[in-house]
């Protein structure tokens, strides 16, 4: 038998946990309704940025840009104060308002086509908290993948514009990442809300 251990959601139902086990992901498709890329994509200060990555500096094939509401070090740099757009705010607002949850940071990519892309990792810095990291996408329909670290079980979903993805206590058990496709030719931007301890 080939891949009854990998799961690959099709249906959107309004609210779904993805995850069999080892921490929990929320998807709620549509969550945005309004969201325009162009517009997004012009209010955030995107930057090529070189990550330090073993033992040598890399530049993502992506663009990328952390607001944060208080210094700090991420991927061996230490990231400026930017003023949040206020883009971003409302978007903070609104997933506050609906699920409860406060952010002081987002960290934003822009995968500029489908040879863009974010390998496998996972968000578990030891100041990040883990009980909720917000997922925002805007723009082309993406799969992403979550994996676990030792089952290896897969889990894939596609990522559509407006879809909300609430990830909670998983980073620690699962790796993520968002493949290429190269097929895709269009634009996508990503938005991950995170609290900062
Ligand atoms: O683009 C995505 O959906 C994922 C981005 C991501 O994993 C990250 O920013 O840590
Ligand atoms: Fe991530």
């Amino acid at each position: 038998m080939t891949s009854s251990m990998n799961l690959e959601l099709f249906s959107r139902e309004p609210q779904q946990q993805l995850l069999p086990y080892d921490g929990e992901a929320w998807l709620y498709p549509n969550f945005f309704t309004d969201l325009d890329l162009a517009e997004l994509n012009s209010s955030i200060q995107w930057q090529e940025q070189q990550l330090f990555m073993y033992d040598q500096w890399v530049v993502p094939k992506r663009l990328v840009c952390l607001y944060t509401n208080k210094q700090h070090s991420y991927n061996n740099m230490t990231h400026p104060i930017l003023d949040w757009p206020t883009s971003l705010l409302q978007l903070a607002d609104k997933i506050t308002a609906v699920h409860g949850e406060q952010f002081n940071a987002v960290l934003c990519n822009l995968y500029r086509d489908g040879s863009d892309y974010v390998g496998w990792h996972s968000d578990d810095e030891n100041n990040m908290d883990q009980s909720c990291i917000a997922s925002v996408s805007v723009g082309a329909t993406r799969s992403f993948k979550f994996r676990h670290k030792t089952t290896k079980e897969q889990v894939s979903v596609e990522l559509e514009q407006g879809d909300l993805l609430l990830m909670r206590y998983c980073q620690q058990h699962w790796h993520h990442a968002l493949p290429k496709r190269l097929k895709v030719d269009t634009s996508r931007i990503n938005l991950t809300f995170r609290r900062i301890i």
